[in-house]
């Protein structure tokens, strides 16, 4: 994965944040354009180079075509790249293919389709099945780098600059680095996904309940659910990530009881209110945060996601009291972790309880027939779109 790559590599821990957030954005633009580049490079390579040299390639070709960067330094930083990885023998070869591709500029994206290339073709296929148009729409938004949302603690001004979205949240513009805005340290707002509020918001949960929620971290929605003054319970089977909820809470001063275990195996004291189930998943619906989700994932990994999937419904049923709520959840656009997951639940003693539309009134959109929701990184396409999340409620039969 990008981001553990990334944090991996010796330099990451003596560069400037603003290196590291220079070298993120790099690697983002070229995995994010993956196809296009590709495509680009093709005619000008006579055979196939070693990967490391491609990758140099894909990148200096995302500084030329994607990112503004001025040519003579996006060619001289490629050939650079070389030589320091000991790939000097190709040291030639970069600097001609660069030189063309600067000369070429962005003529040489005319004539590509663009949203088809940059999408690998299983999901291209799977996410047809959302709708006409989806798969584009889709592609289009994740072309571009996301915004930064805030959701904010109620009774608090918005920060200086941000847009007021519909669902309440707070949209400031790509790149705005969130620890330098005021208000942060105070625990005024974190950081979550437009669409990433609602699977908590339709739980509605209320002061007093206990609720858990079972797969927590980094703990936006385990924020949500607290802030409500309910008894939340917190489940998170990652001791790192834990650690990283707990961080969260205590920036945002809010009391939240947190366990390290696996979910499919833990019982509460006390039969439960309410649980948010936010599922491992493919995460394919983040990918306009994580280009890289589209190219690790193969459709044979979603067997295994399904099966724990499926454990953890089991799971949470077991938890609720008669009438208790349920949400599932996941951030991913693929039928099989979404619909064909929730449509085997009544076997586990729970009850769909649909969506009404005035629960989701400001985004209409996502409101299936089904009573589900599903949101995708198309909609809204004149606000930069939002994170594809599915969602179900149930309650638990008597
Ligand atoms: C989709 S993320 C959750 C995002 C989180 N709900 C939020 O809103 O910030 C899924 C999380 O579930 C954790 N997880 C996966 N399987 C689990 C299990 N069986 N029990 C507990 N946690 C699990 C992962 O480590 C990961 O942190």
């Amino acid at each position: 994965m990008l981001e553990t790559t990334l944090s991996r590599s010796p330099d990451a821990k003596t560069a400037d944040p603003r290196d590291r957030a220079a070298a993120h954005r790099l690697a983002a633009a070229a995995l994010r354009h993956l196809g296009t580049l590709s495509a680009v490079l093709e005619p000008f390579l006579r055979k196939e180079p070693p990967e490391p040299v491609r990758a140099a390639l894909l990148l200096g070709a995302a500084q030329l075509l994607f990112l503004e960067t001025p040519p003579h330094a996006a060619v001289g930083t490629t050939v650079d790249l070389m030589r320091r990885r000991g790939l000097t023998p190709f040291a030639g070869l970069s600097n001609a293919v660069m030189r063309k591709v600067a000369a070429g500029g962005a003529g040489l994206l005319e004539g590509l389709d663009q949203d088809r290339l940059n999408i690998p073709p299983w999901l291209w296929s799977s996410w047809k099945t959302l709708g006409p148009g989806v798969a584009r729409a889709i592609a289009r938004a994740l072309s571009h780098e996301a915004a930064l949302d805030l959701t904010l603690r109620p009774g608090v001004a918005a920060p200086e600059g941000g847009e007021v979205l519909p669902t309440g949240s707070i949209r400031l513009p790509a790149g705005t680095r969130v620890t330098e805005l005021p208000g942060f340290m105070e625990g005024d707002f974190w950081v979550q996904d437009a669409a990433a509020t609602l699977p908590a918001r339709l739980l509605a949960v209320k002061s007093g309940e206990h609720v858990a929620d079972l797969c927590a971290a980094p703990g936006g929605k385990t924020a949500q659910l607290a802030i409500t003054g309910a008894r939340v319970t917190a489940l998170e089977r990652d001791p790192n990530r834990l650690e990283r909820l707990k961080q969260n809470m205590e920036r945002l001063r809010l009391d939240v009881t947190t366990v390290c275990t696996d979910a499919a195996t833990w019982q509460p004291d006390a039969p439960l209110d309410a649980v948010l189930l936010d599922a491992p998943c493919s995460a394919t619906g983040t990918a306009r945060r994580h280009p890289d989700a589209l190219w690790i994932k193969r459709p044979r990994d979603l067997a295994a996601l399904n099966e724990a999937q499926d454990s953890l419904l089991v799971a949470a049923a077991r938890m609720l009291k008669p009438g208790g709520r349920l949400v599932y959840a996941v951030c991913s656009l693929q039928q099989e972790e979404g619909p064909d997951r929730v449509r085997a639940a009544e076997k586990y003693g729970l009850k769909s309880d649909p969506i009404r539309p005035n629960e989701l009134a400001d985004l209409p959109e996502a409101l299936t027939p089904e009573g589900w929701l599903r949101t995708h990184p198309g909609m809204w396409p004149d606000r930069g779109g939002m994170d594809g999340f599915f969602a179900a409620r149930f309650v638990k039969a008597s």
